[in-house]
């Protein structure tokens, strides 16, 4: 089953300029989609797009088999965006909880305490955000994620700013994600990262989609992800 579709999405901020257009992706259930592309090639807005923070213009989105913007959709999907915004006034704690009131989820406090433990912060679940370095958000953001355990978990760079070891579990917390049958689309300039990771590779560029393929045929086919990209980059007509 397809945990996320994307038929024939554009968008315009403008009205004149298409930011997306025609953009049609899927995730199956149990995989690792990489999502990548130059800066500026509508990543973010296609993001936003599905998760309905930005109003569908034309095509369609379903989660989970569920129209984009129904109640249903929102409960499948958790979006990890790439600032690290999280409310100041609360505890990694009171946060989590919260999202597990969203999501109706039953939070099992002491899972998060021994993967904020494994993430090296050990003993700072009950203090407060305001005091949490960059990193640590960005580490709170991928612990929340792994404890509301959504279908589909879509991540815009949210693994800039971690370190090695940070980074490293998280590998092994996503690869446990995609065994467990769930679902994971992970946007990022970390092509190494990808590399290890992804199942498939989505290429998107000015707004199209210019590949869409198995990880291993590209790299077959071209040595590396940055090589691919670079390929499509130097070409004549892009
Ligand atoms: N709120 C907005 N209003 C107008 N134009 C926007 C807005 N947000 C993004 N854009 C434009 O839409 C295009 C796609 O931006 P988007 O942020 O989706 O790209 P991206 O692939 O996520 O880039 P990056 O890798 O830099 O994050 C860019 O030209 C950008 O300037």
């Amino acid at each position: 089953m397809s945990q996320l579709t994307v038929n024939k999405v554009s968008y315009s901020y403008d009205g004149i300029v298409n930011v997306l257009a025609d953009v049609s992706l899927s995730v199956e259930e149990g995989v690792i989609v990489g999502l990548v592309g130059p800066n500026g090639s509508g990543k973010s807005t296609l993001i936003k797009n599905i998760f309905d923070l930005l109003r569908l213009q034309s095509g369609s989105i379903s989660i989970g088999g569920h129209k984009h913007a129904s109640a249903e959709a929102k409960s499948m999907g958790m979006y990890l965006s790439s600032n690290d915004y999280l409310p100041e006034f609360l505890t990694a704690r009171e946060y989590v909880s919260l999202l597990g009131d969203l999501f109706q989820v039953d939070v099992d406090h002491s899972e998060a305490q021994e993967l904020f433990r494994r993430f090296s912060m050990d003993g700072r679940y009950g203090h407060l955000i305001e005091d949490y370095s960059h990193g640590m958000r960005k580490k709170t953001q991928l612990v929340s994620a792994l404890i509301m355990r959504r279908p589909l978990t879509i991540i815009d760079e949210t693994l800039n700013g971690i370190d090695l070891e940070a980074l490293h579990l998280s590998e092994k917390e996503f690869r446990r994600v995609r065994d467990e049958g769930r679902s994971i689309l992970l946007c990022t300039h970390d092509f190494p990262v990808l590399e290890r990771l992804a199942d498939r590779i989505v290429f998107l560029d000015l707004g199209h989609v210019v590949s869409d393929a198995p990880t291993s045929d590209l790299i077959d086919e071209y040595g590396s992800l940055s090589d691919m990209v670079f390929h499509h980059l130097g070409t004549d007509g892009r």
